[in-house]
């Protein structure tokens, strides 16, 4: 990703800008870069701390399933979200009711990030409209609850909200998104949300088609 392969130079709207790109004329969601996108978001989770690592592990996990798959025999199959879908579920290589044989299927691997893509969408929302004196640590929280957490086990939710209290306060958070000042972060996410939005809708419709919501 241009200009943000230094920690130091790292800016989150290059980052909103990856997911901006995803999108093909004909609406097709483009796997490297959904995959670029995560990559730039664990990225900065990182440069907020350790207590975040056992998050960004799992990201980190499933966003190499996917390069794995792009840089396979079958790679081009994997250009994009509906080409990868029709393709993995015409050769059958999905767990569509249990785990089995494909523990690790393109389709439900790009779920689990495609459900913490909503996570980002609710919290981006609430940081865009939130007042000054506002906690990160709740709106993270309640973005959280209303998502992934139905999608996760007690443990998972409990490490999650212990790792919520670790985040810094709105000024700081701002700050290390290097956006510029806070009018400036607001704008950006205002321009961001509706394409990260789409990116989300888009993906949502297409599993929601075939019936791939619930993929073990
Ligand atoms: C900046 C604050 C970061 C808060 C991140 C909120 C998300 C919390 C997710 C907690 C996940 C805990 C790790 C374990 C997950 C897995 O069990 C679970 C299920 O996988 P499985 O079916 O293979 O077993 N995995 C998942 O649901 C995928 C989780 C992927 C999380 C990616 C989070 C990236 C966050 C990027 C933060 C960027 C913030 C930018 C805001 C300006």
């Amino acid at each position: 990703m241009a200009g943000s392969t230094d920690d130091q130079e790292f800016c989150l709207r290059e980052v909103l800008d990856v997911f901006k790109s995803c999108l093909t004329e004909n609406k097709e969601v483009v796997i490297d870069n959904y995959v670029a996108g995560w990559r730039g978001l664990v990225r900065f989770m990182n440069s907020l701390g350790s207590v975040f690592s056992f998050i960004s592990k799992d990201a980190v996990s499933k966003i190499q399933v996917m390069v794995n798959y792009r840089n396979g025999k079958n790679g081009e199959q994997y250009a994009t979200i509906q080409s990868m879908v029709t393709y993995e579920l015409e050769s059958e290589l999905v767990d569509l009711a249990k785990r089995g044989s494909f523990p690790e299927s393109g389709c439900r691997t790009l779920l689990r990030l495609h459900r913490a893509l909503r996570w980002l969408q609710l919290f981006l929302e609430r940081l865009r409209t939130s007042a000054a004196d506002s906690k990160t640590s709740v709106m993270c929280a309640d973005a959280y609850n209303e998502s992934l957490a139905q999608h996760h086990p007690w443990i998972v939710r409990k490490a999650a909200g212990v790792a919520f209290c670790a985040l810094p306060g709105r000024a700081t958070f701002f700050e290390v998104m290097n956006v510029g000042p806070p009018e400036q972060v607001v704008a950006m996410l205002g321009d961001a949300l509706p394409l990260i939005s789409e990116v989300y809708q888009v993906t949502e419709d297409l599993y929601a088609k075939h019936n791939l919501l619930n993929l073990p």
